[in-house]
Order: C-alpha cells, then sequence, then structure tokens
C-alpha cells in the first residue's frame, strides 16, 4: 500500500533535518510542503506571528489542540523555557505517531506531550489526569466546527485564568464563523486580528489572538 502524505513528510524530515535542531525540522517540512506537497501546517509565515505571541506570553503550559504531524508543536515547543510543557491532542492515531516521531527528531520531545484522542474527551481530564492547573497559552488548529464549543469547555472546567492566551489558527481560510461570533461579542475576552496568507499559498488568511479577563 503506498505511503500517506503525511509518512512522506516524516521520511523527508527524518532523511534531510539536522536531528536536535527544531529549525532545521520546521525549514524541511516547509521546503517540502512549499515545493512538493501541500500540508496544513501553520507555516514560515503565520509561524512568525505564532511565535511572536509565544514569545510576549513567555507560557509556562500550554494546550495545542489538532497535533497533525507536529509542525505547530515544535514551532511552539523551541521557544519554552526550561520547566514549560505542552500538551497538544490529536484524535488520529496515524498523525499522532508520525507526529511524535518528527517531535523527537527535532529534539523538543522532552517538552511535548502529545495526548491521543478527542479534545471534548481530554479536556475535562486536563486537571486531573494531567495534572494541569491553569492554561496559559492555547493554539487551536484541529476542526474550525470545535474552536467554539472546545474554548467554552475550557472555561467550564476552570482551565483559563485572567490573562490566558487563546491563539485560532484559520479564522478566514477556511474560516471559523462560530468561533468568532462567539469570541469577538464576549466581554470576557479581549480579541486581535492577525491578518497573513493560508501556508505556501497566496491566499488571505488570518489568525485570531482571544486573551481571557477572567469569569465577572
Ligand atoms: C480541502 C481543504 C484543505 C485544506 C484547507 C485549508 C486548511 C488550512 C489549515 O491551516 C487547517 O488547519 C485546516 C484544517 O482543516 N485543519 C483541521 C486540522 C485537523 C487536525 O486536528 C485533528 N483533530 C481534528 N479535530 C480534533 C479533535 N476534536 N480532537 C483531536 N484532534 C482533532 C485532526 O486529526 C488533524 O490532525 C485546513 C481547506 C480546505
Ligand atoms: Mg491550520
Amino acid at each position: 500500500m503506498d505511503q500517506s502524505k503525511e509518512q512522506r513528510i516524516l521520511n523527508t524530515v527524518s532523511y534531510n533535518a539536522i536531528k536536535g535542531n527544531p529549525e532545521s525540522v520546521l525549514d524541511c517540512i516547509d521546503k517540502y510542503c512549499s515545493k512538493s506537497e501541500w500540508a496544513m501546517n501553520v507555516g514560515d509565515e503565520k509561524g512568525l506571528i505564532l511565535d511572536k505571541i509565544v514569545e510576549e506570553t513567555n507560557p509556562s503550559v500550554v494546550l495545542e489542540l489538532g497535533t497533525y504531524c507536529g509542525y505547530s508543536a515544535i514551532r511552539i515547543a523551541r521557544l519554552l523555557k526550561p520547566k514549560a510543557r505542552l500538551l497538544t491532542i490529536e484524535f488520529n492515531p496515524e498523525f499522532a505517531s508520525i507526529a511524535k516521531e518528527i517531535i523527537e527528531i527535532a529534539g523538543v520531545n522532552d517538552k511535548v506531550t502529545i495526548l491521543e484522542g478527542h479534545s471534548e474527551d481530554i479536556i475535562p481530564q486536563l486537571k486531573k489526569k494531567y495534572e494541569v492547573e491553569k492554561l496559559d497559552f492555547v493554539f487551536l488548529d484541529h476542526w474550525k466546527e470545535r474552536y467554539a464549543p472546545d474554548t467554552i469547555l475550557l472555561e467550564e472546567c476552570g482551565l483559563l485564568r485572567k490573562g490566558s492566551v487563546l491563539l485560532a489558527d484559520n479564522i478566514i481560510y477556511p474560516g471559523a464563523p462560530e468561533f468568532i461570533k462567539y469570541i469577538r461579542n464576549n466581554k470576557h475576552f479581549e480579541c486581535t486580528t492577525f491578518l497573513s496568507h493560508l501556508e505556501y499559498m497566496k491566499v488571505e488568511d488570518a489568525m485570531e489572538k482571544a486573551v481571557y479577563l477572567g469569569p465577572e
């Protein structure tokens, strides 16, 4: 049976990237996905916006929804301070195992834990099972119609604190209209839109940053 695109991405990383060098893994994926096969990594252009917001926030505990091949997990983890950690949720077992290998090649596996399963099942377990108190930073990049319900779930589970930062990919393309409707007219969030482009394409896209202001 011929290989999947994600397996081919792992092959090119394993063959071409410098082991233990996260930048070289990111470059390798970006080159492959812009030259050979498009894939839904946040990419180099939106990646720079992600970098800046992660550096400004300097989070200790990060949650990512939608690991895919691990590109944004590596992007975030490489910027985290020594004790900080990233939990990333992925329900597709093939993607989870490919991401695990790519994250190991990048050398950031000591900071990253891949939680295999549906976000709606795992988020309620974060406090008790994964010893999370509060989330400092959440990157949303999974199915777009899950952005709003999962944001509500994070609030309900008491995982957000005053200043927690949510960053959502693709709010223009493919778009996350329910999430935008929910978050922008919500007095508990302070929103900012970062205009950019769809990864590896000339198509308009954007990321939405939403800072949680607290439950009152
Ligand atoms: C046809 C087409 C292709 C690409 C685009 C453009 C485009 C550009 C982008 O940057 C995109 O992020 C996307 C996009 O659709 N992303 C969805 C990403 C899902 C990943 O997350 C996983 N997952 C999905 N729901 C859950 C869930 N509840 N719990 C746990 N894991 C979940 C999946 O297992 C995948 O690993 C699309 C538009 C149209
Ligand atoms: Mg995306």
